[in-house]
């Protein structure tokens, strides 16, 4: 039976993603309602620059004061897309404790005091969503938390960042250097002014700590992640990432440990195969693969950001939620009953690509080759290539763990032999 009295929704932020959301609540309304079972109505905006024209949001609606819009009392939904800690922090939890259930796209709160808020919003009896957050439009957090509920997750590794994996894909097909291609990215509006978030790997490490929580039933927060930007690779790289039949992404990969006693969570750039479903993930999209006991392996591919496409899985949130108040119910909260240690760096068993400069005379292969033995290391294929009496040499290894690999490279650069160490990179998706 359909209610009349409307769902009350404040909007907090009235930027990329905000003013989209307000759009497609207006040209969708009657959708919305129908599929809500109660018309939903947008209620106030908090904005921080009131005098900015905003087409089809009606001015009397607009406030610079978040924090009285929160506290009215008659909303029922808060959807948060301020962004950063606070004000956004306390503006939710003081949601919650006027009674609005919440949707945020905030990843970087959610992967510092996820827990936090998941327990404001249980002790009110309120709804937390965050659809949005992780790899914007795809269906992520949703799949995971319920439609995966009954199976046993893995392995979550993917793509996360469009940015990066736009600067990525432009130094793979053209052979740009990352400064070249970063500038490109700033052009076409991708990389924001201060890329920094995007190409030190905070952004996907936050997303990374939100999925390894949900995929494993336990807490991870951001400072668990292992965390390496992309702003080293180098046209060099891909050169011999080619050489191998692979290409270079920056990938969060979270996975339980092959005992079942632990998980990981880091995000680094990393070598794959061409054959590699997340290999052919161009430009500014997102793709995150999954492998779980019984589904076996599964792909979620999409636009990972953007103002419309945020604003959709925004919007898939917002009916969600409304459909909860109206049944008087509450979604899925947060799950870490598993309560899985989170291992050290160390402990990632993985393979390595490793570039090193030798003197090229008799017996320089034999003593790197024993210093890999010495850390049980094993070698998988080593290539030389001479130029005037020095050497570049490129090993690759079998599975190996972070430790060793570390103890392998601090050996070798003690070897007179050994001029520098070229670049490390790790081998994933085979
Ligand atoms: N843009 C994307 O592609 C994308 C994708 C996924 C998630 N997100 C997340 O969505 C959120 C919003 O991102 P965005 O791209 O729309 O950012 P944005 O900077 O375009 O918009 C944020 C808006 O909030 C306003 N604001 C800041 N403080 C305020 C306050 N105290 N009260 C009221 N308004 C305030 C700003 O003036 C700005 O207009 C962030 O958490 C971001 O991480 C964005
Ligand atoms: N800066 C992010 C936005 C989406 O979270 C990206 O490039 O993917
Ligand atoms: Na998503």
């Amino acid at each position: 039976m359909m209610r009349t009295r409307p769902l009350k929704v404040a909007l907090l932020g009235c930027g990329v993603v905000g003013s989209e959301v307000a759009r497609i609540m207006t040209t969708h309304a009657d959708d919305l309602t129908a599929r809500i079972g109660a018309p939903v109505e947008l209620a106030g905006v908090a904005v921080r620059r009131p005098d900015r024209v905003r087409e089809g949001i009606d001015p009397a609606l607009v406030t610079t004061d978040a924090t009285a819009l929160v506290k009215r009392g008659d909303i029922d939904v808060v959807v948060e897309v301020i962004g950063g800690i606070e004000p956004a922090r306390t503006l939710i939890t003081t949601a919650f404790e006027h009674g609005a259930s919440v949707v945020s796209a905030n990843k970087a709160l959610l992967a510092q005091d996820g827990a936090a808020l998941h327990a404001a919003a249980d002790e009110h009896g309120k709804d937390l969503y965050y659809e949005a957050a992780v790899a914007g439009a795809i269906p992520l957090i949703r799949p995971l938390r319920e439609s995966l509920a009954g199976d046993k997750i893995n392995r979550v590794m993917g793509i996360v960042n469009g940015t990066t994996n736009f600067i990525l894909d432009k130094m793979d097909s053209t052979g740009a250097g990352y400064q070249e291609a970063l500038d490109e990215a700033t052009a076409l509006g991708y990389a924001e002014a201060d890329p920094t978030a995007d190409v030190e790997g905070f952004d996907a490490a936050a997303k990374a700590a939100i999925l390894a929580g949900i995929a494993f039933h336990t807490r991870v927060r951001l400072d668990d992640v292992y965390r390496e930007g992309m702003t080293e690779v180098t046209a060099a790289d891909f050169a011999s990432a080619k050489e191998m039949g692979c290409t270079i992404k920056l990938l969060a990969i979270c996975e339980r440990a092959a005992d079942g006693a632990s998980v990981t969570a880091r995000v680094h750039p990393a070598m794959i195969p061409l054959s590699h479903p997340l290999a052919s993930v161009r430009g500014a999209y997102n793709a995150v693969f999954v492998e779980s006991d019984a589904a076996g392996q599964l792909m979620f591919y999409g636009p990972g950001a953007g103002g419309s496409p945020t604003a959709s899985a925004v919007l898939g949130d917002l009916v969600a939620v409304c459909r909860n108040r109206l049944s008087d119910a509450t979604g899925p909260g947060e799950s870490a009953y598993a309560a899985l240690p989170v291992s050290p760096m160390g402990d990632v068993v993985t393979r390595y690509h490793i570039s090193l400069d030798v003197a090229d005379k008799p017996g320089v292969l034999a003593q790197v080759a024993t210093v890999f033995a010495e850390h049980g290391v094993s070698i998988d294929t080593v290539r030389q290539q001479g130029k005037d009496g020095e050497a570049s040499l490129v090993v690759v290894t079998h599975r190996a763990s972070d430790a060793a690999l570390t103890g392998t490279v601090e050996a070798l650069r003690k070897l007179d032999t050994v001029r520098g160490v070229a670049s490390i990179m790790r081998v994933e998706g085979e």
